[in-house]
């Protein structure tokens, strides 16, 4: 940049010393400003046009020749106006129906100033998400961008190619069923707290918001299994690292919906609220260097039967026996705190929705976990004696019944169906390739893919009578225990698939399971009337207004 404006002062001097001789100084500077404004519009407009508009305009004329329906190419701005009126109007997730109403299960439209293919077809998704292909996409640049400030970009969510696979590799084992059945009497005793801090309060007449109440919990639990002890026994700790992370994702948000988190060279600029981010990261980041140091020198334990997160990142080892280092460590708990509290936090949101707005799913919930769990699923207690022989008995007991709770799984899956927390996500394509058969498509490399799982999910083909919350649809074979067979394997994505599919789908599901139990076991629960219950994503999908319900004990 330097050496540019260099060159051209100098190939200005000749000039500039014969406007001097003939018109005087100051003729000759003003002329110079005017000249270097005009140089640096020309410039700017050139960057802008070369790096934003072209090469997606040539994305767009790519899908074109292969008849492929679209949106009309709107430089830099896309389709995002349309969005915003429509989510102005409380219809965000209506336009994405309209458009495949317009257009069919594959379309092209454009969001801000770039293109992405649309795909809401199972048998084009699982050319695109599945191992075979894997080498062909990544997540795009856009989203990587908008990420990287807060958990840095050497973890699952944002790091790539081999990096990426040996981490998974690493850590696959710490979400298995096994390794999570020790995060339980984490569960149980975080929402047993929550419940009771509700009940307890003299006001409890009040209304609660469920979005706000949910998301705490869920924050809570996943960051206690991944920082342990020192982050539950510190209140003070635990209270400013709530409230931060619930800062740096509104920051997120905030920038994501401006597009400035898509745009590399605008994400660096020290506005939009960057530099509440940057501190915000600072002090998040201390707080986990603090705890993975005291972790490693015994100075703090899991807070869990056994080993939790953080002990299962610590312990966990590469094909070569190499471990992660420190930053990994800090940067994989990160991820999933980030990945693991807002998304668990809304689905149970949705599920209390559906339990307030469908009485028989509510009583079909109590009446299983009620002869399920005739005594309800005890939360472990830190005052009693001896700890370890409790715990061990709530776990045992507990775990071989929670797989008992069919018709609690089956809700579970309904509402990730019709209100998926995550209803689209994002491919970029590496290496040109082409999917589908009948019909194929080239996706040319650079392409960015949305997964529209929202409208998907909705499919009347797909899916009978497919706005109606039915439950049963779900409802395992009481003979062979067997899931019924979905209409195709890539019908139903809350987790997306293949090997960048949701690492945390266990836990998430194990979590949803036990709060679901505990709270229609303790809790009755009434909606506010009157409130507009609407979907609506900034990275997931919520309730735009929140959901307020007023929460009472449960007399048995
Ligand atoms: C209902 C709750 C959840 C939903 C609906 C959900 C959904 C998803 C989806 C759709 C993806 C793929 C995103 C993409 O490709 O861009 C994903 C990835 C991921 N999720 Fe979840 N998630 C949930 C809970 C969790 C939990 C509890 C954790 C951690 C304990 C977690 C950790 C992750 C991580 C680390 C990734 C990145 C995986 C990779 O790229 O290898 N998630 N999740």
């Amino acid at each position: 940049m330097i050496g540019a404006l260099l060159m051209y002062v100098i190939a200005c001097l000749p000039s500039l010393l014969f406007i001097q001789h003939f018109h005087g100084p100051h003729t000759m500077l003003l002329l110079f400003v005017l000249c270097s404004i005009v140089l640096f519009i020309f410039i700017a407009i050139a960057i802008i046009y070369f790096k934003l508009i072209y090469p997606q305009k040539q994305l767009y004329n790519k899908f074109r020749a292969q008849g492929i329906s679209m949106e009309p190419f709107v430089p830099l701005v896309g389709q995002l106006p349309e969005i915003r009126k429509k989510r102005n109007k409380d219809e965000q997730m209506i336009y994405q129906e309209e458009l495949v109403a317009k257009h069919g299960n594959v379309y092209v439209f454009g969001f801000g100033p770039l293109t992405r293919l649309v795909l809401v077809e199972p048998n084009l998704l699982a050319d695109v998400l599945s191992r075979n292909n894997a080498t062909n996409y990544e997540k795009p640049s856009d989203f990587v961008t908008a990420f990287i400030p807060i958990i840095g970009s050497h973890n699952l969510l944002t790091s790539g190619g081999s990096e990426h696979e040996r981490a998974r590799r690493m850590l696959n084992p710490a979400f298995h069923h096994i390794s999570l059945k020790s995060m339980i009497s984490i569960i149980t005793d975080c929402t047993s707290k929550s419940i009771e801090s509700i009940l307890s309060k003299e006001e409890n007449t009040k209304p609660v918001d469920l979005q706000i109440l949910f998301n705490r919990l869920t924050l809570s639990i996943i960051a206690s299994s991944a920082f342990g002890a020192d982050f539950e026994t510190n209140a003070h700790s635990k209270d400013d690292i709530c409230r931060i992370f619930g800062e740096m994702l509104e920051i997120t948000e905030y920038r994501g919906m401006r597009m400035i988190n898509q745009i590399s060279f605008l994400s660096r600029l020290p506005f939009w609220h960057k530099n509440e981010l940057d501190a915000a990261n600072k002090k998040v980041s201390e707080f986990v260097d603090q705890i993975i140091s005291d972790r490693r020198q015994g100075r703090s334990s899991s807070m869990s039967t056994g080993a939790d997160l953080l002990d299962l990142l610590i312990s966990a080892v590469d094909d070569e026996g190499v471990p992660f280092t420190d930053q990994e460590i800090k940067e994989e708990s990160l991820t999933f705190v980030i990945a693991g509290s807002e998304t668990t936090g809304n689905l149970m949101t949705w599920i209390l929705y559906v339990l307030m707005t469908n009485e028989n799913v509510l009583e079909a919930c109590r009446e299983e976990v009620d002869r399920v769990l005739p005594n309800g699923i005890e939360p472990t207690n830190e005052h009693l004696a001896d700890l370890v022989r409790h715990f061990s008995y709530v776990n045992a007991r507990t775990n071989e019944h929670l797989a008992d709770l069919v018709v609690c799984e089956a809700v579970i899956s309904e509402t990730l169906r019709l209100y998926p927390p995550a209803p689209f996500f994002l491919r970029e394509c590496t290496h040109e390739h082409t999917i589908g058969t009948e019909h194929p498509i080239r996706i040319p490399k650079g392409a960015s893919i949305l997964v529209d799982a929202y409208t998907l999910h909705r499919r009347s083909d797909l899916w009978p009578r497919p706005l109606e919350f039915d439950y049963t649809r779900w409802m395992r074979d009481p003979k062979t225990n067997l899931k019924p067979k979905l209409a195709h394997s890539f019908a139903f994505l809350p987790f997306a698939a293949g090997p960048r599919s949701c690492i945390g789908q266990n836990f998430a599901l194990l979590e949803a399971k036990i709060m679901l139990a505990m709270f229609v076991e303790k809790c009755n629960f009434n909606m506010i009337p009157g409130q507009k219950i609407t979907p609506d994503v900034k990275i997931t999908m919520r309730p735009k207004y929140g959901l307020l319900a007023k929460i009472s004990r449960r007399e048995t």
